[in-house]
């Protein structure tokens, strides 16, 4: 038996944070939502009744450190399972880019060993195991578009936002989410607008969505990290529409409404830096999901 499921990037529309919390996590308030940009899991049940990660991807541990191994071993005690899984990950998200990669690697896999070992968990039961993991999971289990509360584990979905085209860029040095949370200072921040981005997703409103992209880790990550600054300059002289920093960086994305406009760019872009992509913002679940 045979499972495979993709693993899209999300990026974060807004991510403002409101305190530190007691456990050194900080209460935050993120819109997410899925690019086209996806690494595929094949799930392969094996006789053996162990867990065996199979990556060609070099940033990508292929042991008990890979997040998609953690989430199988989760379900596989949690719910006594005696069967075993080869998981194949086809890496196409960049690593360490602040695009989720491998929390949706580890949703994946959630969600199709759910149907692999036929464990018949619904998602919310899914995303709660994610959170287990690491605080974006349990997004990445729905997939969609959603507001995310608490340390990022309290899902709402929303509509999926309007359709446009995503031009993603990632500098070659990746960053650590730990790091950027804790140089944060929360006396300086300027909060973006949650309320104001959840009424334009949900009212499809384009412009309105554009106005309104803020990140409150993007000022940390600007500041160690110059090149950040040199993309989003170089995205808004070639025609963006909005530009802002995915999560805790170092990705850079442009929102563009023509197509044509989304290729100029990646042109552009394609002689500063060796990761870019054009691809359609999608917001929803995947067919194959
Ligand atoms: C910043 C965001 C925005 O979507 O994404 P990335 O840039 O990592 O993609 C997330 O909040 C990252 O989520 P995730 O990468 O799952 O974080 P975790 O593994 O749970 O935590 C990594 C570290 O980040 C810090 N952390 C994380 C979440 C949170 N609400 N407050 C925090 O302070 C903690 O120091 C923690 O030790
Ligand atoms: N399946 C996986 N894919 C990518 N990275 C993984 C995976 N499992 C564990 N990791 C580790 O998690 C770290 C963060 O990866 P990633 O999820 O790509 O970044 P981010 O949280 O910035 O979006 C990497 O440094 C990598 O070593």
């Amino acid at each position: 038996m045979y499972v495979l499921e993709k693993a899209p990037a999300k990026i974060n529309l807004s991510l403002d944070v409101l305190y530190k919390r007691p456990d050194n996590y900080h209460e935050i308030e993120m819109v997410m939502t899925t690019v086209d940009l996806a690494d595929q899991i094949e799930l392969f049940l094996i006789k053996q009744n162990t867990i065996v990660i199979e990556s060609e991807n070099r940033f990508v541990p292929n042991d008990e450190r890979n997040l998609a191994y953690r989430a199988a071993k989760l379900l596989k005690d949690r719910y006594e399972v005696k069967k075993g899984v080869r998981i194949k990950i086809e890496k196409h998200v960049p690593v360490a880019a602040g695009l989720a990669g491998g929390s949706s690697d580890a949703a994946a896999t959630l969600r199709g060993l759910n149907k692999l070992w036929e464990l018949g968990l619904d998602k919310q039961t899914l995303a709660s195991l994610g959170a287990e993991i690491g605080s974006d999971i349990s997004f990445c289990v729905y997939n969609s578009t959603a507001l995310a509360q608490g340390r990022g584990e309290k899902i709402t979905e929303l509509k999926a936002p309007p359709s446009c085209w995503v031009v993603l860029a990632k500098p070659r040095q990746g960053v650590s989410t730990q790091t950027v949370y804790q140089s944060l200072d929360l006396s300086t921040i300027d909060h973006p607008d949650t309320s104001g981005m959840i009424e334009a997703v949900n009212k499809s409103d384009y412009l309105g969505m554009c106005s309104r992209l803020g990140n409150v880790l993007e000022a940390v990550t600007l500041e160690r990290h110059p090149e950040v600054a040199q993309i989003k300059k170089l995205m808004q002289s070639s025609g963006a529409d909005a530009v802002l920093m995915s999560g805790s960086g170092p990705t850079v994305f442009a929102l563009v409404k023509q197509q044509t406009r989304a290729e100029r760019m990646y042109n552009s872009l394609r002689g500063f830096c060796e990761e870019v992509y054009a691809v359609r913002m999608l917001g929803y679940p995947q067919a194959l999901d």
